[in-house]
């Protein structure tokens, strides 16, 4: 099966997110620089964006992953954040940079920097490679963003549905008839 043909939009090319991805760069290691921060990537939507980021930052960091979902096999929020994997790394003193692929209601980020503040994180930004704020639950704003998205559900660049999709290295509008 070719993942291509569930494709109704390419949304952004690779072309567009990798220039998306120097600027996000240039920015945050100039704002954290000497400051080693630590990226806190959001599994699985965040890895693809992350390993592009990270190669961008001409600084020190550290890295280290979390594995939180929501959304299961369907296209809304279900409204409960679960862990299925939390960090290695202590967070106490640190600054945290969350690396997300996308923040849409808002759900997930909101509950993770619940979180974080009770283990004591010196200070918490994010950087999301997509926004989309028409489903916006709760009062979460990224501090770094890539890109501004409309109210589609999309895959590629580490975005699924049903876990598929996220090796695609665009970012396209899922044909509705594939999940209808
Ligand atoms: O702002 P929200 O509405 O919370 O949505 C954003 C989150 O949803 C997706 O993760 P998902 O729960 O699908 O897990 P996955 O990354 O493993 O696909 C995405 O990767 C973000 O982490
Ligand atoms: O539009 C989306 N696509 C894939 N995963 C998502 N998680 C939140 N919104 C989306
Ligand atoms: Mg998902």
């Amino acid at each position: 099966m070719n993942l291509n043909e569930d494709i109704q939009e390419v949304l952004f090319t690779a072309e567009t997110i990798a220039a998306a991805n120097r600027r996000l760069g240039r920015q945050i290691a100039q704002d954290y620089a000497g400051k080693e921060p630590l990226f806190v990537c959001i599994l699985k939507g965040a890895i693809v964006f992350l390993t592009d980021l990270m190669r961008e930052i001409p600084e020190a960091i550290d890295i280290d992953f979390m594995d939180v979902s929501s959304y299961g096999g369907s296209t809304k929020s279900s409204g409960e954040v679960r862990i299925l994997k939390d960090l290695d790394l202590s967070v106490k003193d640190r600054d945290v940079l969350f690396v997300e692929d996308v923040v849409d209601t808002g759900n997930t980020l909101y509950e993770l920097m619940k979180l974080f503040a009770t283990r004591q994180a010196r200070s918490m930004k994010i950087v999301s490679l997509i926004d989309k704020p028409v489903h916006r639950h709760q009062a979460v704003k990224a501090d770094y963003i890539g890109l501004s998205c409309p109210d589609e559900f999309i895959v590629g660049y580490g975005m699924d549905y049903q876990d598929k999709y996220r090796n695609l290295p665009y970012i396209g509008i899922l044909k509705p008839e594939v999940y209808m």
